[in-house]
C-alpha cells in the first residue's frame, strides 16, 4: 500500500479484568496504528488478549473488565470519550465486529435478507427496500452466499456462512473497520482458502479495513497485509506480513512461526514446540513477559520492560535484543544468601 492513511491509533491501551484472584491485565500498554484499507492479522496463543483487544476497539469491555488506560483514536476522535449515543453510532456505521459465534449477533427469527435490509435502512432511512435488497444480494453473492439462501434463517446456514453474513452486514453498513474474531476451535470460514481471495477482492472494491483475529497463522500469511503478534497481553511484533514471515525478529514470533507447518520450514525439518506455557496474567513475569520462555533471554529482560520500538521503517518489536539500555551489558550480581 502506498499513501497510508491512519484509520485507528491505539495508544498505551491497558485493559484490566478485576477477578477474585486479583487484577488481570489482559491487554497491557499496547500501541499501534491501523491503516485505512489494510488487512491486519492479529495472532498469538490462547489467552494472550486478542479478543479483549478487539472488544476494546468496539468499547465492548464490560465489568469485571475495564479499559484502565490509554487512548483509542478512530478517524481523529478518542472513542474512550464517547457517550452511549456516540457509541451506538460508531458500532453501527463505523466499526463492526464479527464474533466467534455469529449466532449470538444474528436475530434467529429474521431472514438473512431482512438483516441486510435493516442494516442499510437503519443508517440510510431513505433507501427503498428494493434498492436495499439489491445491494444486499449483490454483496452476499460476492461473499459466496447464493440468492436462494437470502430467505433462509440464520440457523439454516453453516457457521462459515453465518460469518460471511456478518461480514456482508458490516459491508452493507459501509463500516470503516470490520473486526473478525475467529474462534480457537472453529474451522469455519477461513479454512476455505477461497475466502481469503474473496476478502481481499472485497477489500479492494469497498476500501474496508479488516482486522482478523485468529490462531490460523497460515491464513494470516494468505490474507493479511500486516501481522501483529501478541504475547501475554503485550504486542511483541508488528510489521509487513512478508517481512515478518521472512525474518521474524522477536524470539516469540520466531518460535510461533517455526511451530506452524509448511510456512517457513522445509518439509524435512521438524516442527518446533515452544517450551513452557504462557504465564498466569494475575502474576505476569517482570520485565519482558516472555523472558522465562525465551531462548535468547538476557539478564536485563527480567528486570525492565522493553519499549515497542520501530527498528526498521514499519517494523515494531518489543524486545531488548533490538534496543539499548545503560544496564543491558551489566549482569546483576547474584549475592549468595
Ligand atoms: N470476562 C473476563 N473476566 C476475567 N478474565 C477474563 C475475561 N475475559 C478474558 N479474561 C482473561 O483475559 C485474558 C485474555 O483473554 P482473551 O479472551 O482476550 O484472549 P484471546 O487471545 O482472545 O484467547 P483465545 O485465542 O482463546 O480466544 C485471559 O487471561 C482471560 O482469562
Ligand atoms: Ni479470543
Amino acid at each position: 500500500m502506498e499513501n497510508k492513511e491512519t484509520l485507528l491509533q491505539v495508544r498505551n491501551l491497558t485493559v484490566t479484568y478485576h477477578t477474585r484472584l486479583g487484577p488481570v491485565s489482559a491487554v497491557s500498554d499496547v500501541s499501534f496504528d491501523v491503516y485505512r484499507g489494510e488487512i491486519l492479522g492479529l495472532v498469538g496463543e490462547s489467552g494472550c488478549g486478542k479478543s479483549t483487544m478487539g472488544k476494546a476497539l468496539m468499547r465492548l469491555i464490560a465489568p469485571p473488565g475495564e479499559i484502565s488506560e490509554g487512548q483509542i483514536i478512530l478517524s481523529g476522535e478518542d472513542i474512550l470519550k464517547y457517550d452511549e449515543n456516540q457509541l451506538r453510532e460508531m458500532r453501527g456505521a463505523h466499526v463492526s465486529m464479527i464474533f466467534q459465534d455469529p449466532m449470538t449477533s444474528l436475530n434467529p427469527v429474521q431472514r438473512i435478507d431482512q438483516h441486510g435490509i435493516e442494516a442499510i435502512q437503519v443508517h440510510e432511512p431513505k433507501t427503498k427496500i428494493e434498492q436495499a435488497l439489491e445491494r444486499v444480494s449483490k454483496l452476499f453473492e460476492r461473499l459466496g452466499i447464493q440468492k436462494r439462501r437470502l430467505t433462509d434463517y440464520p440457523h439454516q446456514l453453516s457457521g462459515g456462512m453465518r460469518q460471511r453474513v456478518m461480514i456482508g452486514l458490516g459491508l452493507a453498513l459501509n463500516a470503516d473497520l470490520i473486526i473478525a474474531d475467529e474462534a480457537s476451535t472453529s474451522l469455519d470460514v477461513i479454512v476455505e482458502a477461497k475466502l481469503a481471495d474473496q476478502l481481499r477482492e472485497i477489500r479492494d472494491e469497498f476500501g474496508v479495513t479488516l482486522m482478523v483475529i485468529t490462531h490460523n497463522i497460515a491464513l494470516v500469511a494468505e490474507l493479511a497485509d500486516r501481522i501483529a503478534v501478541m504475547y501475554a497481553g503485550r504486542m511483541v511484533e508488528l510489521g509487513d506480513v512478508y517481512e515478518v514471515f521472512d525474518n521474524p525478529l522477536h524470539p516469540y514470533t520466531q518460535g510461533l512461526l517455526a511451530s506452524v507447518p509448511n510456512i517457513i520450514l522445509n518439509e524435512r525439518e521438524e516442527l518446533y514446540k515452544m517450551p513452557g506455557e504462557p504465564p498466569n496474567l494475575t502474576h505476569p513475569p517482570s520485565g519482558c513477559r516472555f523472558h522465562p520462555r525465551c531462548p535468547k533471554a538476557m539478564d536485563i529482560c527480567s528486570r525492565y520492560q522493553p519499549s515497542f520500538e520501530e527498528v526498521t521503517p514499519g517494523r515494531f518489536v518489543h524486545c531488548w535484543l533490538y534496543q539499548d539500555h545503560p544496564e543491558k551489558e551489566t549482569p546483576t550480581l547474584k549475592v549468595a544468601a
